[in-house]
């Protein structure tokens, strides 16, 4: 055996150069030098008869380095040239693909001769995540061998496939259960000798369908509706479109016009930096230096969910998906039923989407999922997730029970949106136990996990905490306790603005439209309407805003000496809850329904509103909508760093894509500050309060003129202006 550094060879019998691979870090230029060496070598040696590419520590490939994108000197080999250095070579070359074969590594598979994959391997071309193509001619290879359907969902989606799918699609010729090098290397020697040109992807032509031109324009619509403004799944459509009309060379020089396009958009940038921020989270810091290197997680062997509601029903399934035995309570046998009915619906519904896991959730197996009004049965569990109303009241109440009862080291969790963590901790005897777990519905669906720490957490519970977002497959992000936390405190000057639009012009069509054209999933209104108008009623009455608890006298359209509208409040007064009732800003087909349409009802409770406060109707145009809202939540982003609620920006933009529908392609609000450049962020806030003076959420955080008048430092330094660094971090 002969030790090499880039590649294994196999030569005939049982000869075999070794030698390199990296695994997560991706691709570098020295990887790529050291491949093009060991090829050139390979290629010159007659003792070599077959090359064997694999990775190392188990892992083929995770691609190009992300990092490397966005750096100005980058030089070497290029990725696209080695592939198809491997496709030339004289000698057959096969990959022995273990672990996973992403992007840039898939493309280098692609450029064998042969693939042979592990059982438990994924492959994938996830660049279009990452606001790119598959640019080391993967567009034009990857149709080639599976055809344009198949290639074109890879491509768009960016998903990972298993083994298994990569052998039903001809992506591997081979699946094996033992150890993938010694299997590539048989196959090696077998094929040492046979023709290769039927093995070059580029010399084969696109399998035709019936109607590829059709295909393609259906496909290039469908992708263009679900992409909502990011333009990486529309230009992947046209590379593959390439494929199907051009030769290869030709379609290779259209798959590098439209990757420059892409690496120069700015959407690749965010779609980066979304990429490492997920990563960056998963490091948290807490008072008193407490952080996620120095705190290690509490097992958790078991769970239990107090509430059956909406909230309470998703976060049991995920529970019960990731495996952990749960017990989950209601507070009466009517309500148990319901629950149970519920619970066991989403259940069944998410054992057919796996398919062949289902088995595994054997969620009708007692000793994996009981229900239960008995608390005594939450002696023994690790977690307790209290999932009921925002009352407050009743919250200390049940965590005053759990602390009796549980055992002392069970982590108690609240799914609280707002509450304060003190408040419910300060109910047991053991609040370093207390730790806020904010999900977002539906809790089975949504990726965010809000982890919020009181006064007294421990570092140990953050850590568990965390942990459990992991088994949940979740993003968690640890945040401070203030009221709304992070998410939803950005989020009220958001649709406050939104509301006063309505008040001074606009409709509620209309605001949403230029948001969702932003890129939001849905805009603020269509997003009260699905949440129920009545939530945040009974929160307004709860905080005295509105209802008989308002002193007589007070303007209808102020509350302590700032602006407030009462609009929402007198859409819940005339029952309209959104689509539960079937009316909110929109109508809906029935109670219940999804479908929304502009109400005329709306349209003429405004003009009356307007009319009753003497208000004169504007145009408003899509710059004051767009920037109006989005300024006011940035800016209310810029005061929870500067209180230290949050660890960084890039914790803000997590939250923002993915529980709130923020447009990833975008990087994320504080992302998407930066990008328009914080003097004009500034600039507008200053114009806008100036317009509205008694709008606190318009007036200008003292840390964003800070970093202005700093020079508009990027991103990544923001919190090194802090003056000091928050006492809550
Ligand atoms: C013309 C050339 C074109 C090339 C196209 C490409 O190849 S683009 C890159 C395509 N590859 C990817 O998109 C893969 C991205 N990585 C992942 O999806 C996941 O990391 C993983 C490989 C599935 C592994 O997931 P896991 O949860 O096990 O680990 P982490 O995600 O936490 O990753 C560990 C650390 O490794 C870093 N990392 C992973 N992949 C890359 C990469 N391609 N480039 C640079 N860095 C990468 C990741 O950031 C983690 O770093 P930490 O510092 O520990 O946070």
């Amino acid at each position: 055996m002969r030790r090499g550094r880039g590649l294994h060879a196999a030569g005939a019998g049982p000869e075999r150069y070794q030698g390199y691979g990296r695994g997560l870090r991706g691709i570098s230029l020295a990887v790529l030098q050291a491949l093009e060496d060991g090829l050139e070598k390979a290629d010159a040696d007659p003792s070599v008869k077959a090359v064997m590419i694999c990775g190392e520590n188990g892992k083929f490939s995770a691609g190009a380095d992300i990092r490397g994108f966005s750096s100005p000197n980058r030089q070497g080999p290029s990725l696209a040239a080695l592939v198809s250095l491997i496709e030339s070579s004289k000698k057959p070359v096969v990959a022995a693909i273990e672990g996973i074969a992403l992007g840039g590594g898939l493309e280098v598979a692609l450029g064998c001769h042969y693939r042979v994959a592990h059982v438990k391997a994924r492959m994938g071309l996830p660049e279009v995540t990452l606001g790119l193509l598959p640019g080391a001619e993967g567009t034009q290879r990857l149709p080639r061998l599976i055809g344009v359907p198949a290639a074109l969902d890879m491509i768009t989606t960016g998903k990972h496939i298993s083994a298994h799918e990569a052998l039903k699609l001809g992506l591997v010729d081979e699946v094996v259960e033992a150890n993938t090098v010694e299997a590539a290397m048989h196959l090696a020697n077998q094929v040492i000798g046979q023709p290769l040109g039927p093995r070059r992807l580029s010399l084969r032509p696109v399998p035709p369908l019936p109607d590829t031109d059709g295909f393609l324009r259906a496909a290039r619509l469908r992708v263009r509706e679900r992409a909502r403004g990011c333009l990486a799944p529309e230009l992947c459509v046209q590379a593959v479109r390439a494929a199907t009309e051009l030769p290869f060379s030709a379609g290779v020089r259209r798959e590098r016009e439209l990757f420059v396009e892409l690496l120069s958009s700015g959407q690749a940038r965010a779609l980066q930096y979304a990429f490492f921020a997920e990563r960056a989270v998963r490091r948290w810091s807490a008072p008193g230096g407490a952080a996620s290197h120095g705190a290690a997680p509490r097992p958790l062997r078991s769970a239990a969910v107090i509430g059956l509601g909406t909230m309470g029903r998703g976060i049991v399934t995920c529970l019960v998906k990731a495996n952990i035995p749960v017990v989950a309570l209601e507070q009466n046998l009517e309500y148990l039923n319901v629950g149970r009915k519920a619970v066991m619906l989403l259940l069944e519904r998410e054992a057919k989407k796996m398919e062949q896991d289902a088995q595994a959730l054997d969620f009708h197996n007692p000793a994996r999922l009981q229900f239960t009004v008995d608390f005594d049965l939450l002696r023994d569990v690790d977690l307790v997730i209290e999932a009921v109303f925002e009352d407050m009241a009743l919250k200390k109440e049940i965590f005053h029970k759990l602390s009796r009862i549980c055992k002392p080291e069970a982590l108690l969790c609240t799914n609280t949106s707002a509450l304060d963590i003190d408040e419910i901790a300060s109910a047991t005897s053991r609040p370093e136990q207390v730790i806020g777990t904010h999900f977002f519905s539906p809790a089975h669906v949504m990726r965010l996990l809000e982890i919020i720490y009181g006064r007294h957490t421990s570092p140990t519970a953050i850590a568990t905490a965390m942990q459990l977002a992991r088994a949940l497959r979740k993003v968690g992000v640890v945040v401070g306790n203030c009221f709304g936390f992070v998410g939803n405190r950005m989020m009220f000057p958001y649709v406050e603005q939104a509301v006063f639009l309505l008040e001074e012009g606009s409709r509620p069509e209309e605001v949403d439209q230029v948001l969702e054209d932003f890129g939001f999933k849905i805009g603020p209104f269509r997003m009260s309407d699905l949440a129920g108008l009545d939530v945040g009623w009974r929160s307004r009455q709860g905080q005295g805003l509105t209802g008989p608890s308002v002193p007589a006298g007070t303007p209808a359209r102020q509350r302590l000496g700032r602006r407030y509208s009462p609009l929402p409040d007198l859409l819940c007064e005339s029952g309209r809850f959104g689509q539960k009732s079937g009316t909110g800003w929109y109508r809906y087909e029935r109670a219940g329904g999804r479908t929304a349409t502009p109400d005329p009802g709306v349209h003429s409770l405004l003009a009356q509103y307007r009319h009753t406060h003497g208000i004169r109707p504007r145009h408003i145009d899509q710059e004051e909508i767009l920037e109006r809202c989005l300024f006011a939540l940035i800016n209310e982003g810029f005061a929870i760093l500067a209180e230290g609620i949050a660890a960084g920006p890039e914790h803000l933009d997590v939250i923002y894509i993915n529980g709130y529908g923020w447009p990833r392609h975008r990087g994320g609000p504080m992302f998407y500050a930066a990008t328009v450049g914080l003097p004009r962020v500034l600039a507008r806030l200053q114009h806008h309060s100036q317009a509205h003076p008694d709008v606190p959420g318009l007036r200008p955080s003292a840390f964003l003129e800070k970093l202005v008048a700093m020079g508009n430092p990027p991103l990544k330094e923001w919190m090194s202006y802090l003056s000091q660094q928050s006492p809550r971090l």
